[in-house]
């Protein structure tokens, strides 16, 4: 159920002085001068709603101030005929004796001047409390829409003296808010209780016996500003384990965005499209002299492309020189490309082309922009260039792709452990946060009858913080399609190749676990990262036992534990971020805004819109937010001074500014809180004149 809070404060608009003294200024009225000086619809001329349900008013002649009808005919047996009251009053078509005796048992309506005279001699404490305003005439209508329209102008003829702006603890009540809500002609129905509720419970038991209205919840206001988790529960600037300080996250975010868009350098001799894939950027380019890169046994690219009917970016693995003996070979892709697993790069699909003047197979995969493989953050070997040399020029550096090679070059150590100029070494925390990702993937994996059949440094791209995945799942299937393997033997496999790539990482060296310098790798994992990890590497690695992904995770409990927690610790974070950037949506309101109220050549005559008018305060703010010029008359782009000024004005602060005229002859010293009055203000009129055509009506 939603609460409606009334604004606590009371803004004090700028306007034109009236030229009738006796006249207050059209706006500056308080909420209480607002409520005394609007003519109500409630007057003693309505027709008393105990008329309408019992046919009487026991508080007829005891001070109730509502009309009452003279007696009807004899023959209206089910309405008794109260005695006539002065005052003429055409007959109330409502009145009927269906209604009354629909509404025998509704609780006794008792007027609010009888209750207050009830209450006054000592009334019972059951009395209702006394009002704080009378019941409008729509609350005798058992038309339930007209009964909300005219509760909703009367809401806002009520309203019009408040200031719906600020309650000054950050709560902001747009006018533009409550005007859409207007327009829609709904109302909150614990707004009803709110309102009436308070002072009428027997106008909700009379609405219980009238027919059902249709009740529906407003629509959120959108211009609330919601404070967010407090820093200390979720602190935006601490590194955590997946999530990285909200500048830093914000910094990536950039550059991921910047690479998507980013094209190849001309002179590639690539493919203008194949098969409904365009603007493919080769991901990796080997330079000139190095050995070209190899999946398995065949020559392969990775080509970031986008695809036309989804204009998405994927990223195409080509293998060269690949003879499709069947179509068959394509089946295990169906399986990929339904699993999807945060460890594993999604796959899309699979074909076969002639495009690059060969026979090529590729497979479509998800695009993980700025990702990096394992082998290349962990084991490539950082050299310092030579003094005297200068920092070589990559020879390509995609925009659209990754920087390749880095500017020292970079090569894997293929024996030996290297020790010295290198990565440093992989944190415990990560090893295991990586063995716990990948072990999550293999079991879904192996549980699906399939085996993932790469896992290697190579072939795992870190895709954000601590985050990784398995990219090159299918290829292998499609590739070795012809040799079919016993896939238990296949799943073995995968498990030994998963403890080779514990010897890799930990190690930094992808020999590790092999040859003349396996005992000094166990030496090493002992040393740096503990028991734990030199049981599970060398049991991955053991022949002879069968194994199963299952031992794996039931002997790693503890660490898929705090993965888990980590994990969930990120969400909130993520949330958290999510929520801040809901709230820049407020500054292009309020642009929006002016942009709505600045200039409307209609309203050019008009003296409200003039410059005396209020209206004119918004046009000299819009001048000292945007159009600021130096000593010399030169524009000022500062834009540090437009969102401080965009801040305050949606707080609505009580800091005041001088407003100089365009023709430089006079000035206002006004607040922001004076500003957004006239804005809301302004906008509230604007929206007025909208909803005579809802469709034009777009708020959102
Ligand atoms: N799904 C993907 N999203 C984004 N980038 C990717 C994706 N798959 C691969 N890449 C990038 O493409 C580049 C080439 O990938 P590849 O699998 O060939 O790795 P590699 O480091 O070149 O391995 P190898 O040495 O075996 O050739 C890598 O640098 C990797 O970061």
């Amino acid at each position: 159920m939603s609460y409606f809070s009334r604004p606590q404060s009371a803004a004090v608009r700028i306007v034109k002085p009236s030229s009738n003294p006796d006249e207050p200024a059209k706006g500056s009225q308080s909420a209480t001068s607002s409520a005394t000086n609007t003519p109500r619809k409630d007057t003693t001329q309505r027709q008393c709603r105990n008329i309408v349900i019992y046919g009487r008013c026991k508080y007829q002649d005891k001070g109730c101030i509502y009309y009452h009808p003279p007696s009807t005919p004899p023959e209206a047996p089910a309405t008794p005929s109260p005695p006539a009251t002065s005052g003429a009053r055409p007959e109330s078509p409502v009145v009927s004796g269906v209604l009354s005796a629909h509404a025998v048992n509704a609780p006794v309506f008792v007027p609010k001047a009888a209750s207050t005279i009830a209450a006054s001699v000592g009334g019972s404490a059951s009395s209702p409390p006394t009002p704080s305003r009378p019941p409008t005439a729509s609350a005798y209508s058992d038309d339930p829409f007209v009964q909300q329209d005219n509760q909703w102008q009367d809401y806002e003829e009520e309203q019009s003296g408040y200031d719906y702006s600020y309650d000054g603890n950050g709560q902001m009540e747009s006018l533009a808010g409550q005007m859409e809500e207007l327009s829609t002609g709904y109302y909150d129905d614990s707004y009803d209780g709110h309102h009436y509720g308070s002072g009428y419970d027997d106008a909700a038991a009379y609405f219980a016996t009238a027919p059902a209205p249709m009740f529906i919840r407003q629509p959120l206001n959108y211009h609330l500003y919601t404070p967010t988790t407090t820093p200390d529960f979720v602190p935006s600037t601490t590194n955590t384990h997946f999530v990285p300080p909200s500048a830093e996250l914000r910094q990536t975010m950039q550059e991921r965005s910047e690479t998507i868009r980013g094209v190849a350098p001309p002179g590639l001799n690539l493919p203008d499209e194949l098969q409904g894939y365009h603007t493919l950027v080769p991901l990796e380019v080997t330079p000139t002299g190095t050995e070209r890169r190899k999946f398995g046994n065949w020559y392969s690219t990775v080509y970031r492309a986008i695809k036309a009917s989804d204009g998405l970016p994927y990223v195409l693995r080509r293998i060269e020189n690949y003879r499709l003996v069947s179509a068959a070979a394509f089946g295990p892709i169906e399986f990929w490309s339904n699993l999807k697993h945060p460890t594993v790069v999604s796959v899309k699909e699979a074909f076969t082309t002639r495009a690059f003047d060969d026979n090529s197979l590729v497979v479509v995969y998800a695009y993980h922009p700025n990702s990096r493989t394992l082998a290349d953050l962990h084991l490539k070997q950082n050299k310092p260039p030579p003094a005297t040399t200068p920092v070589p020029t990559p020879t390509f550096t995609p925009r659209g792709g990754r920087f390749q090679p880095g500017p020292f070059g970079g090569q894997i150590p293929q024996s030996g452990l290297v020790l010295g100029q290198q990565q440093p070494p992989v944190p415990e925390r990560t090893m295991w946060s990586y063995i716990v990702q990948i072990a999550g993937a293999i079991k879904r994996v192996h549980e699906a009858g399939y085996a993932v059949r790469n896992i290697d440094a190579t072939k795992i791209l870190l895709t954000s913080q601590n985050r990784i995945r398995l990219s090159s799942c299918g290829t292998m299937d499609v590739l070795m399609h012809d040799t079919p393997q016993d896939v238990h033997l296949l799943q073995q496999e995968d498990l030994s190749q998963f403890g080779r790539l514990i010897f890799t990482l930990c190690c930094q060296n992808t020999g590790a676990s092999v040859g003349p310098h396996f005992q000094k790798s166990i030496d090493h994992i002992l040393r740096f990262y503990g028991q734990d990890m030199k049981s599970l590497a060398l049991w991955l690695i053991s022949k002879g036992s069968v194994k199963n992904i299952d031992s794996v995770l039931d002997s790693i409990r503890g660490r898929v534990l705090q993965e888990q927690e980590d994990a969930l610790s990120g969400m909130d974070r993520y949330e958290h971020e999510l929520q801040s950037e809901l709230e820049n949506a407020r500054l292009v309101r309020l642009m929006t805004k002016f942009g709505f109220i600045n200039e409307r050549p209609e309203f050019a005559r008009e003296p409200r819109w003039s410059e005396t008018g209020d209206r004119y305060i918004i046009k000299l703010f819009r001048d000292y937010v945007f159009h600021q010029v130096d000593e010399h008359g030169n524009p000022v782009l500062d834009m540090s001074h437009v969102l401080e000024c965009l801040n305050k004005l949606d707080a609505g602060t009580d800091e005041k500014m001088m407003l100089v005229a365009r023709d430089e002859q006079s000035c206002l010293v006004v607040s922001y809180k004076d500003v957004k009055a006239c804005m809301e203000g302004a906008f509230s009129d604007l929206t007025k004149a909208a909803i005579a055509s809802p469709a034009a009506y777009k708020h959102r």
